[in-house]
């Protein structure tokens, strides 16, 4: 497809532990379009940031194999210095936390026209300057001549955050990589940095990546949504088809832990169990069976494939034919 901006194919991201390799992110396949966004969904541990850092090029000692096409250009394998040039000019990327992404001993003028000296060479000092305060403005900064001038310590969170996005955002990239973007956010700035995110996905037309465990977030934002366990895509679907006719039973117990507390009286329901660390990760098998064991084995596949349920809708283990909710009913439907 034309619009398509990246192209994951069998992306696999091990990490040496003790002598042996273990893959954090494991077989994922996966495709951002220009002006669109895709949420990644899933536990702590599930492989979300392994699958960031991977495509920024950011895993110094991880054996990754597949393949990350980035307008054409296979990431993996690339030679660092044609990393660094793509990276915060064609890729930008929001950390979840402002405050350890900025130097303290900077002020957040001086920050930003960091990353214009860096892939915008030719800029004078002047322009510099005014591209500045032009993305400060961009991204809802009041006074941003004051704030030029400021050091990170001396904002409040959320200004921090908006100038992690102006930084991100300072040379126009086409791929924007939002990880977990609001977690260390109160939940009113959380709202204001949503919008601005959406925002600029508009102002400058770039694909963004938006990781994430909140399902909130994910119905506010996102276009599609990609379910990862346990290194692995267990779904994917629109947004419409995923929080309306979600299938795999991992989606299903996140989406019912969110939906039952809209409801009053309803307890809140949780899913058994954690996400296994990598090295004890069962690697045969559908590895969300452990989870839900009053589900027979028999209706989990030897080996979990990818099944499309109906068009563009994706879900991993035929399990999610025989998935029920053992003591409540299924009311997770999520309600537009
Ligand atoms: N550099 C590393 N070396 C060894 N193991 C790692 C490394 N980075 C991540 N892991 C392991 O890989 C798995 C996936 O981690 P990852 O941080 O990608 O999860 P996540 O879904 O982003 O979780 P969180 O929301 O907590 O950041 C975890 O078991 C984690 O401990």
């Amino acid at each position: 497809m034309m619009d398509e901006l990246l192209q994951i194919e069998h992306l696999t991201t091990s990490f040496k532990i003790s002598d042996d390799y273990y893959a954090a992110v494991d077989d994922v396949s996966l495709t951002v379009r220009k002006n669109e966004i895709v949420a990644i969904v899933g536990e702590s541990g599930s492989g979300k940031s392994a699958l960031a850092f991977s495509i920024m090029g950011l895993h110094n000692r991880a054996s990754i194999t597949g393949t990350i096409r980035f307008n054409g250009q296979n990431l993996v394998g690339l030679p660092p210095s044609k990393m660094n040039s793509l990276r915060g000019k064609e890729i930008g990327m929001i950390f979840q936390d402002p405050l350890s992404a900025l130097n303290p001993l900077m002020i957040v003028g001086a920050q930003i026209e960091e990353a214009l000296i860096l892939h915008q060479p030719s800029l004078s000092k002047k322009e510099r300057k005014h591209r500045v305060i032009e993305l400060l403005t961009q991204v809802g900064i009041p006074s941003p001549d004051l704030v030029y001038e400021n050091y990170p310590h001396e904002l409040s969170g959320g200004m921090r955050q908006r100038v992690v996005i102006a930084i991100a955002v300072a040379n126009q990239p086409k791929l924007l990589i939002a990880d977990e973007p609001t977690t260390a956010l109160d939940v009113t700035i959380q709202l204001q940095i949503l919008d601005l995110i959406r925002k600029l996905k508009n102002d400058i037309e770039a694909g963004i990546i938006l990781i994430t465990h909140d399902l909130g977030v994910v119905a506010e934002m996102a276009d599609r949504v990609a379910v990862m366990y346990a290194g692995q895509i267990v779904e994917m679907a629109d947004i419409y088809t995923l929080l309306s006719n979600p299938k795999h039973p991992y989606t299903r117990s996140l989406l019912q832990s969110v939906t039952s507390t809209a409801e009053p009286k309803s307890t809140l329901y949780t899913i058994q169990g954690i996400v296994p660390s990598l090295k004890n990760l069962p690697r045969q098998g559908c590895r969300f069976a452990p989870r839900i064991p009053w589900i027979s084995e028999s209706a989990h596949e030897e080996q979990p494939e990818m099944h499309e349920a109906a068009p563009g809708h994706y879900v991993r283990c035929s399990c999610y034919n025989h998935f029920y909710f053992p003591d409540k009913e299924d009311s997770n439907v999520w309600r537009f």
